[in-house]
């Protein structure tokens, strides 16, 4: 047999071999079609604290059995965070390992069941709508429909619609999208109100507070919160791999090298997960009911720093636990320029002080 491995012979053969590419291209996404993906996983009680602990996420019931079942559950639970970015991590083989941004996402929903550690989670995602980019030719706007179910039972553990940029095989003709649009306002303030009001605690009835106080002036419930979290090699790479998530934005530096961001990124369900455990370590979280509206707005790389703002929206004594009340948020992540680099709004059940 011929050596090929002479560094002139082997750089001759990478050029005449093919690649075997991975991945699915815009064209490959027809409106209706349904995914089931390969890859499953064991949702165990490491991957979970793996994934809380480098997120700051210390909320004691997922961590402690007694916490635990003082919420009514009968150990700590998967938490919904990792059970969205490991719901979503197990689709990017087939979504979106051939690259492209993470654009957004809604209508995340968890059923009230809390999941178990040693849950076998199995995912499918049907194609809801495909799209032209009018801004970027090389690439179209795919969403779709995801359901985490449990392999056993069958039963929906998390859903969602995602949208991302995939790349085309062939580049359209565009309009050139609608560059310059937009800034809103003549406020030089960007309509900001005079006065933000910071919640005293971090209970239900502080929030109502909060947003009794502001009413009917010129303010706003919102304070930004003090942690921060600078990504690594761990956050960056280690906990989207953990999810089965294949793509390369996390841990291929070769190919990023020469991508927009010049190098790997952060996983977007890191970014928001890491926002919200900051957010949640000012507050009594009770129970995480959904997400929607979140937007990735710039990259994240290692050596960033993510940090949160948070909104206070409405609170709802209309809880299904009498324990708690449903309260309305928007989070912004933010990086050490002060960028935004997320976005979403979250309802959430948040725990009463008169239960103490
Ligand atoms: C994407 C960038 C370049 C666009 O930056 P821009 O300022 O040019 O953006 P834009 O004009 O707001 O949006 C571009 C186009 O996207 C559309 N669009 C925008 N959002 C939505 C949405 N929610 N739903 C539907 N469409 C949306 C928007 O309408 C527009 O359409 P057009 O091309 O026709 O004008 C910029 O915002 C950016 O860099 N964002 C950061 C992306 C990022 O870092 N994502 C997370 C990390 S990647 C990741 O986690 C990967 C993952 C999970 O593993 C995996 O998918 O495989």
């Amino acid at each position: 047999m011929t050596e090929w491995t002479d560094a002139e012979t082997f750089a001759r053969a990478l050029e005449r071999a093919d690649t075997k590419e991975k991945g699915n291209c815009f064209e490959d996404f027809e409106e209706g079609d349904l995914l089931e993906h390969d890859p499953g996983l064991t949702l165990t009680r490491w991957g979970n604290e793996s994934w809380m602990s480098q997120t700051l996420n210390h909320d004691p019931a997922y961590w402690r059995t007694d916490a635990a079942t003082a919420r009514g559950f009968d150990e700590p639970p998967i938490h919904p965070d990792f059970l969205t970015a490991a719901t979503l991590g197990i689709t990017v083989e087939d979504l979106s390992e051939k690259g492209g941004y993470f654009l957004g996402r809604t209508n995340v929903r968890f059923p009230e069941a809390p999941v178990y550690p040693g849950t076998e989670l199995r995912v499918e995602s049907e194609v809801v709508e495909t799209a032209t980019s009018s801004s970027r030719p090389q690439y179209g706007i795919v969403t779709w429909r995801t359901r985490g179910l449990d392999a056993a039972t069958g039963d929906v553990l998390c859903s969602y619609e995602r949208t991302n940029m995939i790349p085309r095989r062939q580049p359209v003709e565009t309009d050139g999208g609608s560059a310059g649009a937009t800034s809103a306002d003549d406020d030089p303030d960007g309509g900001l109100p005079a006065e933000f009001v910071t919640p005293e605690g971090g209970y239900f009835e502080d929030f109502a507070a909060a947003l009794e106080d502001a009413d009917g002036r010129d303010a706003a419930v919102a304070y930004r919160h003090e942690r921060g979290r600078t990504q690594d090699d761990v956050t960056v790479a280690s906990l989207p791999l953990a999810t089965l998530n294949t793509a390369k934005q996390h841990h291929n530096a070769d190919v990023m090298g020469d991508s927009p961001s010049g190098g790997i990124v952060t996983y977007g369900d890191v970014t928001r997960s890491t926002a919200l455990g900051h957010a949640r370590s000012d507050e009594r979280t009770w129970r995480e009911v959904g997400f929607d509206d979140e937007r990735f707005h710039t990259f994240v790389a290692s050596g960033d720093t993510v940090y949160a703002f948070t909104r206070v929206l409405g609170a709802e004594d209309d809880a299904d636990s009498p324990e708690a009340g449903t309260v309305r948020f928007e989070h912004i992540a933010f990086n050490q320029d002060d960028e935004p680099v997320y976005s979403g709004t979250r309802t959430a059940e948040i725990q009463k002080r008169s239960r103490n």
